[in-house]
């Protein structure tokens, strides 16, 4: 039998094992611990044995040193320091200074912050009984003596009196509703709570888009009821984009100017225009009024960002103001889901207009306001088949609206309140319950649907036109434009010869710029409600003269076909205003009667005249190098045989050759317009995608359609699993 061998204590552990701090050098890789983070783990893992009665038999490692009870000490040991640097005060001043003016600057970013010591940044905040020490830094004398240099508290007043005057003032201001800290007694009567509905466009997840799409939008349009613009616009979102994103741009589009009159239009575009650019706009698909001048806009702004691929212009507004629509009449199709229940839109929607312009449809945001219930109804947020009592909005309705408007919409001559209103109704229309009750409910609905779809007319009056007079105009607004001036300065030629702007002064010069140039002729609005004479007060239109613009719907489309193809095609600024739709009868049925066949006569005429204008312009610029030689007026006819004879020639050129392939081969030879025509149609359409449709995220809409068929590439990834 062998002896075994001696097991006696070695001084050196020859496992390899990783808790094992005398291991061979290497057996743990590059990255071994050390001896002093393995004493620390094993320290961890120990536990203290004791006995079946609960006395520890075995301490802690370090608890067996003394005894319980006794007072110890720490000892201290410099490695306590080791994380720790000190500067100097001056270098900490340098970096406060340095740092302090990178963080303020909006154009620079502070990068891995969290591996720099901001925190030094901020001077500490010292407890508010903390004593001051101004004689450690200052001087006795330069501080508390007559020639104290110390600076004082700024306080708002300047003695003792004022500040008793100043309290007495806020007293007597005081009130106690809008304070929210004042302590009540208890009677037991509670504001009802707000049923969900009236809380719809303010949920943290609305919210969240429009952040998204704020964070996403170089452009950002606020799209505002022309009914009632100030009840749909958000100052704090203004505010927030002031100071938050002040390099953005941010525009306000006038949309449904069709349900108010015209002058309105006109003096609610003035008076936006004094705070942000503004423009008047008729979402519809057929019958379209400021789309040219938005899309020569974007355009505008496209050109101004050459550094990007291209500009993403987001729509932000309040439910049911018409984003979809705006997007849908720049796109002439149907690319977002409209309706005229208010969150129709879900989340948000990337749409491309052009190669280099991109829209963000964005779901309607309700911001924080004071309105009571039936504001929010009426401004459109609330869908009518959700409220569970309509009748009590009515009574808003009728106090809003002008009775006459009533009494056209509904055929009801009189009524002494909400109520009888709504009985009369009720028998009128044939809604009635069992035993011949009237159905107010379903009446109320019916009102409150035509008014939320502006079939009651109804606008809320700009101010004044004292208004007018301090406009700060971002826009010229030429009800007849000057040709002489838009051949001189078209916004498209302005930034043609501008270059990209290098510093922010540049660039909101160029934007003015830009701004000034784009004009609107209110009088082509479309205006389908029937006002009476009080409201269609022409107020300051003397001299609008409708033969001038004579722009057709095809124009408009023409152009905007145009820009989808390519981008680099320039607006004239003639035509954009050409490019306005109008219908041939403007807007009452006052003005339609009273067009006489001179007028259609004179109009014709300066149509023509218009055009020819244009062509002389258009060929001027093309044969500028050979124009001198021709000025003599009499060589002005044979100049013009020129430029006509070689487009006569090639086109009869091209009918033969048509004809000639036609015949030998049966085949029809195709014009390139006809096959550029062609092929678009069959090209894939580019429609709006949904960003939670092709994303993988949580708050998917449940009720949204199936997803697009999977791809190839997705088919064959999910057999695999
Ligand atoms: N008369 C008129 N109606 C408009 C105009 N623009 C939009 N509408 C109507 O207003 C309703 C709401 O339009 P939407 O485009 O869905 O509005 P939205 O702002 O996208 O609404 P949300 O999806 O709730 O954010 C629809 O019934 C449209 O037909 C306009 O210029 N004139």
């Amino acid at each position: 039998m062998v002896k075994p061998r001696f097991k006696g204590k070695m001084s050196i552990n020859p496992s390899a094992s990783s808790s094992n701090p005398d291991r061979p050098k290497g057996a743990g890789g590059s990255h071994m611990r050390d001896r002093a983070t393995i004493n620390r783990l094993n320290m961890y893992r120990q536990k203290q044995r004791c006995n079946n009665r609960g006395k520890v038999v075995k301490p802690l490692q370090y608890q067996s040193t003394v005894a319980p009870g006794t007072v110890a000490r720490v000892e201290p040991n410099i490695k306590w320091f080791a994380n720790t640097r000190v500067i100097k005060q001056s270098s900490l001043q340098k970096f406060q200074e340095e740092m302090g003016a990178v963080q303020k600057d909006p154009y620079r970013v502070v990068m891995k912050r969290s591996k720099l010591p901001m925190s030094l940044l901020h001077d500490r905040v010292k407890a508010h009984n903390s004593k001051v020490h101004i004689l450690d830094t200052e001087g006795f004398e330069t501080t508390f003596g007559p020639k104290a240099q110390r600076k004082r508290p700024s306080l708002m007043v300047g003695d003792m009196k004022d500040l008793v005057e100043q309290a007495e003032a806020s007293a007597e201001s005081y009130n106690a509703d809008n304070d929210r800290d004042l302590m009540t007694e208890d009677t037991g009567v509670r504001v009802e709570v707000r049923e969900e509905i009236f809380k719809k466009g303010q949920s943290k997840r609305i919210w969240g888009e429009l952040y998204k799409v704020i964070d996403s939008s170089d452009v950002i349009i606020q799209v505002l009821d022309a009914r009632d613009p100030m009840g749909t616009r958000s100052k704090s979102i203004e505010s927030y984009l002031k100071k938050e994103k002040s390099w953005k741009h941010l525009i306000f589009v006038l949309n449904k100017c069709d349900l108010i009159p015209a002058w309105v239009t006109k003096r609610w575009v003035a008076v936006l225009s004094q705070e942000y650019p503004t423009l008047a706009f008729h979402a519809s698909l057929t019958n379209s009024f400021g789309k040219g001048s938005l899309i020569q806009l974007l355009r505008q702004f496209g050109k101004l960002h050459t550094d990007k691929k291209q500009i993403s212009v987001g729509f932000i507004g309040y439910p049911n103001v018409g984003k979809s629509s705006v997007i849908n009449t720049l796109r002439s199709k149907k690319v977002c889901n409209v309706a005229p229940l208010a969150g129709e839109t879900k989340v948000w929607q990337y749409i491309t207009l052009m190669r280099r312009i991109f829209l963000i449809d964005c779901p309607g945001v309700v911001y924080p306001s004071e309105d009571s219930e039936s504001d929010i109804v009426l401004k459109g947020v609330v869908q009518v088949e959700k409220i569970k009592n309509p009748e009590e909005h009515i009574g808003a309705v009728l106090e809003r609206a002008k009775p006459e408007y009533i009494q056209k919409t509904y055929r009801i001559p009189t009524w002494n309140s909400a109520e009888d209103f709504l009985e009369k109704l009720a028998m009128r229309t044939g809604k009635l319950l069992k035993g011949g009750e009237p159905d107010l409910s379903t009446v109320s609905k019916m009102v409150l649907n035509d008014w939320q779809r502006g079939r009651i007319p109804f606008f809320v009056k700009p101010p004044g036109p004292e208004g007018d007079r301090e406009v700060r105009l971002y826009w010229i607004f030429h009800l007849c434009f000057d040709k002489k001036t838009l051949a001189v300065e078209g916004p498209s030629e302005v930034v043609a010869k501008e270059e990209q702007p290098e510093n922010p002064d540049r660039q909101k010069e160029q934007v003015q710029k830009i701004l000034a140039n784009v004009r609107q002729n209110f009088g082509k609005i479309y205006v389908a409600p029937e006002f009476n004479e009080e409201d269609l007060v022409p107020v300051e239109m003397p001299d609008l003269d409708m033969s001038d613009f004579s722009g057709s719907d095809n124009e408009e489309d023409s152009e905007e076909e145009e820009g989808e193809e390519e981008d680099e095609t320039k607006v004239e600024p003639a035509d954009a205003e050409a490019v306005e739709s109008e219908p041939a009868e403007a807007q009452t049925g006052k003005e339609k009667g009273s067009k006489s066949s001179r007028e259609v006569i004179r109009a014709l005429d300066e149509k023509i005249s218009k055009y020819k204008q244009f062509l002389d312009r258009a060929k001027s610029k093309r044969f500028s190098a050979i124009r001198s030689v021709f000025s003599h007026p009499n060589l002005t006819h044979i100049f013009s045989l020129f430029c006509v004879l070689p487009s006569f020639l090639l086109s009869i050129k091209s009918f033969f050759v048509r004809r000639f392939h036609h015949f030998f081969f049966s085949v029809p030879l195709y014009l390139s317009l006809q096959r550029r025509a062609m092929d678009r149609a069959h090209r894939v359409k580019k429609v709006g995608a949904r960003y939670y449709e092709t994303h993988n995220v949580k708050n998917k809409n449940k009720n949204r359609k199936a997803p697009a068929p999977a791809t190839e590439g997705k088919k064959a990834k999910r057999s695999k699993h």
